[in-house]
């Protein structure tokens, strides 16, 4: 096999590195079709490894499958081999967490901060109600457009709970139940988009630690200060969601659809605007077969009972370099 930077794809002229992650590398190219794409090409460690490949062929399969405007759509790919790679509608803004990290003030202006976040909720709402999980809702997998319209991406890690999945998360937007130990489900996604609430919307995370073991000890015993009292321009609707979706207990969050409308009062929207949408891009009418995802540091797959096990030290990086948490805004 080729060395990483020789390899091409066949159809597709590269012009630019956009940013290079744990699993690929990303450039901007254009396909044969002459659209501008985020052009997704594997490093050849992780077609190396059987688990980092395979959870790279997952990622290929379900953004191919699902469709929807608020998730990061895939136009072509090749989920195995030498050519693997994955085709995805180019975002020149680039992720939130890139956008986060050129501000100053972290905390984002509040009308962005609510419409970013309900693009989130509306995203998960979809994949929950096609019965799939995301397990890594985080703001380095958000992507923004210059409409200021933002779209989920990365879905290495998502699953269909009807066929099981390994369970894996970012362990500063990682539920309870998953630092237990336990399976996830979409009430795991929903905590995630909690964090991400306050972060967007406080200029914080409401969980934070100087390592894996502080952080787990924060998701698993502390409760956050309102959103409200955090950030008093938020409605009060609003952060009793936020306060909500972070629940010891997945049983006790709202559902993604519930928070996503909550956001869309808030600005005054109308709560169904993404329907005609949703029709036209018809969701998938089964479950993937041998879906294979892996997550990044996949310990079991779920669903599974709960057991006392120690929890998963969910992310890839931090298994491979040592944790630390101020390394990247994951
Ligand atoms: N659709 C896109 N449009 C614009 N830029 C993108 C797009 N997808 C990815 N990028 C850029 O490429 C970078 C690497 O992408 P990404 O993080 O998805 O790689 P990865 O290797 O799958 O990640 P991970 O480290 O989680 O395995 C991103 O941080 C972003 O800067």
């Amino acid at each position: 096999m080729t060395d990483d930077r020789d390899r091409i794809i066949p159809g597709y002229a590269m012009h630019r590195v956009l940013g290079r992650g744990n699993t690929s590398a990303v450039h901007l190219a254009i396909d044969p079709e002459g659209r501008k794409v985020a052009l997704k090409i594997p490093h050849l460690e992780t077609l190396r490894v059987q688990d980092a490949a395979e959870r790279f062929a997952n990622e290929v399969r379900l953004t191919l499958k699902f469709k929807h405007p608020r998730l990061v759509r895939g136009w072509a790919g090749t989920p195995h081999g030498q050519h693997a790679f994955l085709s995805l509608e180019y975002y020149p803004q680039g992720s939130l967490s890139d956008h986060l990290e050129q501000q100053l003030v972290r905390r984002l202006e509040l009308q962005r901060a609510l419409r970013i976040l309900a693009d989130v909720a509306s995203a998960l709402a979809y994949l929950h109600k096609q019965g799939a999980v995301h397990q890594d809702v985080k703001t380095h997998n958000v992507y923004l457009d210059d409409q200021g319209r933002a779209a989920l991406g990365d879905m290495g890690s998502t699953y269909f709970v009807a066929q099981g999945g390994k369970v894996s998360g970012s362990p500063y937007y990682m539920a309870p139940e998953i630092y237990h130990g336990e399976t996830s489900s979409s009430a795991s996604d929903v905590y995630s988009l909690g964090i991400l609430m306050y972060e967007l919307l406080s200029g914080d995370r409401p969980f934070n630690g100087n390592s894996y073991e502080e952080l787990m000890v924060a998701h698993l015993t502390r409760f956050p200060v309102s959103l409200s009292h955090l950030n008093p321009g938020v409605a009060r609707s609003v952060s009793k969601m936020a306060e909500l979706a972070l629940a010891k207990r997945p049983s006790d969050r709202p559902t993604a659809e519930a928070i996503r409308r909550e956001i869309l009062l808030s600005l005054g929207e109308q709560t169904d605007e993404e329907r005609g949408e949703d029709d036209a891009r018809k969701p998938p009418a089964e479950p993937v077969k041998n879906v294979g995802r892996h997550g990044h540091s996949t310990q079991r797959t779920a669903p599974r009972p709960a057991d006392t096990t120690p929890p998963p030290k969910t992310d890839k990086d931090d298994e491979k370099r040592g944790w630390n948490p101020f390394r990247r805004r994951k």
